[in-house]
């Protein structure tokens, strides 16, 4: 299934680019073609950018085959009756391959590289590096990305801006170009989503260049961009004879002073779609949790084995314990109970900071459960929790899902949900406006209304972090957490008619008539 872009979910490492090549070539594509459409691919993209600068367009090519694709670009441009300079770093002597062939194509002049040279340059083509670097940017090189920065000049990356590594999400160990706009090839690298090294990439365009879909099969990715493609085929429309129960039964544990927060899971999970929702809290916090949510239900819990018996109704499926609870042994037992108890669960917020330097009890109680948990930290609850585990997000949710058995949700402008078995998807793009107190209470939310409804945890995550990005999206600027459950319908809506479920719902409406 396409993304948005039209492009697969898929992401690729470099190594597995460079797998997806090979197979390509094996197959019978010639390399030179590849780079052909590559460079072409770019040319098109740099036709269609309006710089407002007047002047030339400045190729900058390294000595590999990113610089290859750059000679083909601007033998294109120029064909394309552009005006355009091509620099190269290195001697040309020193081009082998596709790359060599490419640069006896261009009838132009080579200008040696020279940050000095950016007069009357409307836009820079960065084909220095793509996939091959392999160490950061020095000399010559680190001077032309600060000369290009210094005099302000819009930039055009081949494949990656070079400086950065593809297979990476962190900041840069050297200079590296700021680019306005990236345009890759066959699909997208873990670079181009993972912040900040994505704030260096600009939009990125990801372009076909002849390498076959079936290469896919024998690489084999386990890393996607989020998108309905992974996950609307599961996701839990309600059939035409429901009853509530069929949509599942979530517990959400409420605290006692922050009472906010599991009010806003709470209608979370009921908009994505979960059946009931019992909102468990103190006795004297009851009057308040039942009057602000007529559609919750509301269960006293005075003690932790109040919450036990709460667990006991096995139509209670799915439970989130976490949000606004407290940090104290209270939340850790309810925790543990729902853990024992063998349910669909999702620890939040304070229980998650419960668990701070005790996690091997946790993880021996994930491991033993007979439900799939879900742990939903931002940054400061994940270095919390996992004190030791470095690298950028990706990297840092999959050794963190590999450890505790559960799927790991590592929030931020760029969640990651990770499995244990090293599946994991990258969300590509979410607003700003989601930094604001109590999302996190809605996504948790939603999460759990999707496990109530039987969602396999890896796809249900990936929904709700989906699916709340875009609730954010349709609402805009301004949004409060409150606005975000009721921003669900016209999202799932939309998903709906994607899924071809509205023609169901339209007969459903008919037959009534
Ligand atoms: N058939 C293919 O392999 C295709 C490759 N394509 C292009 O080829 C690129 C990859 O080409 P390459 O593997 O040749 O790699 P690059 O062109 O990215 O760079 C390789 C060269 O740069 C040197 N190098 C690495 N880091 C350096 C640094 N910091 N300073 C100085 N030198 C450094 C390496 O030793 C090597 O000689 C992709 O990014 C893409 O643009 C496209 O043409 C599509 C087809
Ligand atoms: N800069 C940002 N851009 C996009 N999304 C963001 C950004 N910062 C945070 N988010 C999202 O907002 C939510 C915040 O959750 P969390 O930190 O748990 O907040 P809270 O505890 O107040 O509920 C997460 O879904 C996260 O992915
Ligand atoms: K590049």
């Amino acid at each position: 299934m396409l993304s948005q872009d039209g492009s697969g979910a898929e992401i690729l490492t470099v190594e597995e680019m460079y797998s997806a090549d090979r197979l390509a070539i094996a197959g019978g594509v010639a390399g030179r073609d590849l780079m052909e459409a590559a460079g072409t691919a770019v040319a098109d993209s740099v036709l269609l950018y309006e710089s407002s600068r007047a002047g030339a367009v400045l190729v900058l090519c390294g000595p590999g085959n990113n610089g290859g694709d750059g000679f083909v670009v601007a033998r294109r441009l120029k064909a394309a009756g552009r005006a355009v300079r091509l620099a190269l770093l290195g001697d040309r002597s020193a081009l082998t391959g596709d790359a060599a062939a490419a640069a006896a194509d261009w009838d132009g002049e080579i200008e040696v590289l020279d940050p000095a040279g950016l007069e009357d340059v409307a836009l820079v083509v960065d084909a220095l590096f793509g996939a091959g670097l392999n160490r950061p940017l020095d000399g010559l090189s680190a001077a032309m990305v600060e000369a290009v920065e210094r005099a302000g000049l819009p930039v055009l990356a081949v494949d990656v801006p070079s400086g950065l590594a593809g297979d990476r999400g962190d900041a840069p160990d050297g200079p590296a170009f700021r680019a306005d706009r990236t345009v890759t090839f066959f699909r997208k690298k873990p670079a181009h989503l993972i912040v900040p090294a994505r704030f260096f990439c600009g939009d990125v365009q990801v372009a076909q260049i002849g390498i076959p879909e079936s290469v896919l099969q024998e690489i084999s990715p386990r890393l996607f961009e989020n998108s309905p493609a992974l996950w609307l085929a599961g996701f839990p429309w309600r059939p035409a004879e429901a009853h509530k129960y069929q949509a599942g039964h979530a517990l959400i544990s409420g605290g006692t002073e922050m009472t906010g927060a599991a009010q806003l899971a709470s209608r979370a999970a009921l908009r994505i779609g979960a059946g009931l929702v019992s909102l468990a809290c103190s006795p004297a916090s009851l009057p308040i949790y039942a009057l602000a949510n007529p559609s919750v239900i509301t269960l006293a819990v005075g003690a932790a084995a109040d919450f036990v018996a709460a667990l006991a109704d096995p139509r209670r499926n799915a439970v989130l314990v976490g949000p606004g609870n407290g940090v104290g042994a209270d939340t850790r037992e309810r925790a543990i109970a729902a853990l024992e108890a063998g349910r669909s669960l999702v620890l939040d917020a304070d229980a998650l900071t419960v668990f701070e330097g005790r996690t091997e009890e946790l993880f021996k109680l994930t491991a033993a459960s007979a439900g799939e948990t879900v742990l939903t930290p931002h940054d400061g609850e994940f270095r919390r929790l996992f004190p030791g585990i470095a690298g950028d997000p990706l990297e840092r949710a999959r050794v963190a899902a590999a450890q505790s058995g559960a799927i790991v949700v590592l929030k931020g402008p760029d969640t990651v949900v990770a499995a244990p078995d090293r599946r994991a998807s990258i969300n590509g793009s979410a607003p700003p406006w989601l930094a604001t107190a109590g999302t996190g209470d809605v996504l948790s939310g939603m999460i759990v209304g999707l496990l109530a409804q039987g969602m396999p945890a890896f796809l249900a995550a990936g929904a709700a972090v989906w699916i709340h990005a875009q609730a954010a999206f349709a609402f805009g600027p301004g949004m409060i957490s409150e606005d975000l459950p009721d921003a669900l319908p016209k999202v799932l809506a939309r998903l709906s008619d994607e899924a071809g479920r509205a023609v169901d719902y339209r007969k459903i409406v008919n037959n009534f008539r």
